[in-house]
């Protein structure tokens, strides 16, 4: 994951900006409580460790609420360049049953598992973020793969443990980026430990599932929806494809980008951009946009760079992006992108 919602540094239990519905409260000591707790009237400290949680290790709760529950800038859907489909479709599904829990009941009912699977680059943790920002709910972003590689050991137990917390932080949408390596088809030289990760998961979302009145999303996303097994694909009943933008969404990509630099960009170069961005996706069109971005800086002679001030830095221009057009390529094969159309048919949820 790359961009704005993976940049942001998480801290231990910071208050998130979100909507209205927001709420927030850690279920660990903060360490001013901690340290303060004495002198203030500790008679009206909300409780503080949930009753819920107290199996778990401490560690592997701070852990979770650290580096896996996002507090990062919150998201919107114009932030969201095209995919029209796929947010209206989400809008109706999932974030106003989030909102709405008393009407979005019986067949109305939301599902408990969503897909995204598309190509690298193209919004999927976007969009995971941004209906955690859109429903007022807690955000928990995780790659599978750190599940089987860095928590070695303990992917299991993170995985109940982080279903636990949600829990208590609902509405709550668990972001899960690679799933395919987490429920992958593969059976034999899979390792013991990954089998169990996988059980255990399939365990959880089965459990929210079941217990109607939890409000727990899971969202999966995938550059890889064909290694996905029978079972989970069940599970996850709603899977969106999430393609690369077309000429509208890219138009606009460059246009929020730009809106925050000086530059000199007009309609029909931008028009020009557009038209050669073929087959970028939106990480390719960011990246093109940055390298453009370098093209005033290059111009400046080295003896001056340490001395020129900001408004001496001219603004980026059409040439900047001829420039940067011959460096940054596509990311995404047509090969590749056959398999995902393919799959979608089969298998996808939409247009
Ligand atoms: N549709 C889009 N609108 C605006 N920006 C986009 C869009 N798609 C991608 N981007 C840009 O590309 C970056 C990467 O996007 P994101 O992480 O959401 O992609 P992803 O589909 O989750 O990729 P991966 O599969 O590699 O994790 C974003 O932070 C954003 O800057």
């Amino acid at each position: 994951m790359a961009g704005m919602a993976g940049t942001v540094k998480k801290s231990l239990g910071a208050n998130r900006p979100r909507g209205a519905f927001s709420k927030f409260v850690s279920p660990i000591p903060r360490q001013e409580e901690e340290e303060g707790g004495a002198s203030r009237n500790s008679s009206q400290e909300p409780q503080i460790m949930d009753e819920r949680l107290k199996n778990f290790e401490p560690k592997i709760i701070e852990l979770i609420m650290s580096e896996i529950m996002d507090h990062g800038p919150p998201v919107g859907w114009d932030d969201i360049a095209g995919l029209e489909f796929a947010k209206t479709t989400i809008k109706e599904i999932v974030v106003w049953p989030m909102l709405r829990p008393d009407i979005f009941v019986g067949l109305r009912g939301p599902p408990k598992g969503i897909l995204l699977f598309g190509p690298p680059g193209t919004g999927k943790t976007l969009i995971g973020k941004c209906i955690a920002c859109q429903s007022g709910a807690t955000f928990f972003s995780i790659s599978a793969s750190s599940l089987t590689s860095k928590w070695v050991g303990e992917g299991e137990k993170m995985v109940r443990a982080l279903f636990a917390i949600a829990r208590c932080h609902q509405p709550a949408v668990i972001f899960i980026d690679e799933i395919d390596s987490l429920l992958s088809q593969r059976t034999d030289g899979e390792h013991d430990s990954s089998r169990r990760i996988k059980t255990e998961f399939l365990v959880q979302l089965d459990g929210a599932a079941t217990a109607a009145e939890d409000r727990i999303l899971v969202v999966g996303a995938t550059n890889r929806p064909q290694e996905i097994d029978e079972a989970a694909r069940r599970r996850l009943a709603k899977r969106l494809y999430i393609p690369l933008p077309e000429r509208a969404a890219r138009q606009q990509i460059i246009t929020n980008l730009m809106a925050r630099e000086k530059n000199q960009l007009r309609e029909h170069e931008l028009k020009s951009v557009v038209a050669t961005t073929e087959g970028f996706s939106g990480a390719d069109m960011t990246q093109l946009c940055r390298e453009a971005a370098l093209g005033p800086i290059r111009s400046i002679h080295l003896s001056d760079i340490a001395t020129v001030t900001a408004d001496q830095v001219r603004p980026i221009l059409y040439s900047d992006f001829q420039e940067a057009l011959k460096t940054v390529r596509p990311s995404v094969s047509s090969k590749d992108l056959e398999l995902y159309e393919e799959w979608n048919k089969t298998f996808g949820c939409g247009r």
